[in-house]
């Protein structure tokens, strides 16, 4: 078997006359974790929903291991969506089952894999439980377990972390980390960008339909981060922003966080810092990538070195 197992290519959709995703390629390798990122409405769903065959692209083709998507078998992707949906008066382990027949998968094996997840999750004993005594949260590590119950080779989810709380949301990024070891193919999106950051090897980021970076997580801080100094000390943010490569400055009460412009040295930048600013503290780290996110998604200076980005 090839190491790529997903291909994406040249996808594209509309609604009625409006363009939602536009010319969108991607792989996802068996054993790797692929990051779909972008703000609400970029187009991760709809990108995700064509993956699936629960819509039809446009444009472009989606094949599994060479396979096109209504010919791939249906005990080989996991799919967990974004909208969320159980019977609610079915009992939690009649569910998981109802899944994994679904799926042509043996029932015995089934009940002991539902059964290894559940205690994994923090849901040991709950088999007997129907989803209507659930919380969101628990409903949702329900609906994970039914997602991978067949042992997925590609996993595909939605929005796997949105109503968990943090211990809970440690816990399901554990098991997709095992998964992926395992050799599973995934993709997943996301909005929580600390958890993205520990998890993915690779990720691409849409932004109004179309793909704005595409890369190694390493090579996408290095190449699209930069540096930020935080600095304690009485400024005025008039001041801050005067000085020379900076890109903005956020400040609260006497804490200031400088954003420097890529490609800047940081020791050099602070070696030319004039003496009338007041310094009582001073750091310098990289931008993460949630900040990273928020200038591609706000339209900050990034996006026009993307034709430089392939
Ligand atoms: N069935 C549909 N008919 C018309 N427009 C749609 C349909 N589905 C999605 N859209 C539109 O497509 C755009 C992208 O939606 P999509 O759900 O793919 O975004 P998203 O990136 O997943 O957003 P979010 O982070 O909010 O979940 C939105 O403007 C949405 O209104």
């Amino acid at each position: 078997m090839t190491a790529e197992t997903l291909r994406v290519e040249g996808v594209g959709k509309s609604f009625k006359d409006k363009r939602i995703i536009k010319d969108i390629s991607f792989e996802v390798r068996k054993g790797e974790i692929l990051a779909i990122l972008g703000p609400n409405g970029a187009g991760k769903s709809t990108t995700i929903r064509s993956i699936v065959g629960i819509m039809y692209p446009d444009e472009g083709s989606v094949t599994y291991q060479g396979m096109k998507t209504g010919e791939i078998p249906k005990n080989k992707i996991g799919y967990l969506p974004e909208e969320r949906g159980l019977y609610k008066k079915v009992s939690i382990m009649d569910i998981i089952l109802y899944f994994a027949e679904l799926k042509d998968y043996p029932k015995k094996k089934a009940r002991e894999r539902a059964l290894y997840y559940l205690k994994k999750l923090g849901l040991e004993g709950k088999e007997k439980s129907t989803i209507e005594e659930f919380s969101k949260g628990m409903g949702q590590k329900v609906q994970f377990i039914a997602s991978i119950i067949h042992e997925p080779e590609l996993l595909i989810l939605d929005e796997p972390f949105s109503g968990l709380d943090p211990v809970s949301q440690d816990v399901m990024k554990n098991e997709i980390k095992e998964l992926a070891k395992a050799g599973t193919a995934i993709l997943l999106s996301a909005h929580q960008m600390n958890v993205v950051e520990e998890l993915c090897d690779r990720l691409f980021m849409i932004h109004r339909g179309e793909k704005v970076v595409y890369g190694k997580l390493d090579e996408v801080k290095a190449q699209f981060g930069s540096y930020k100094c935080t600095l304690r000390g009485q400024n005025t943010i008039a001041s801050l922003e005067k000085l020379p490569q900076v890109n903005r400055v956020e400040q609260n009460g006497e804490t200031s966080a400088l954003y420097l412009q890529q490609d800047i040295n940081p020791a050099k930048w602070l070696r030319q810092l004039p003496e009338t600013i007041n310094i009582q503290e001073l750091s310098i780290s990289r931008t993460s990538l949630h900040e990273i996110f928020i200038d591609i998604a706000t339209d900050k200076n990034l996006l026009e070195r993307n034709d430089q980005h392939a």
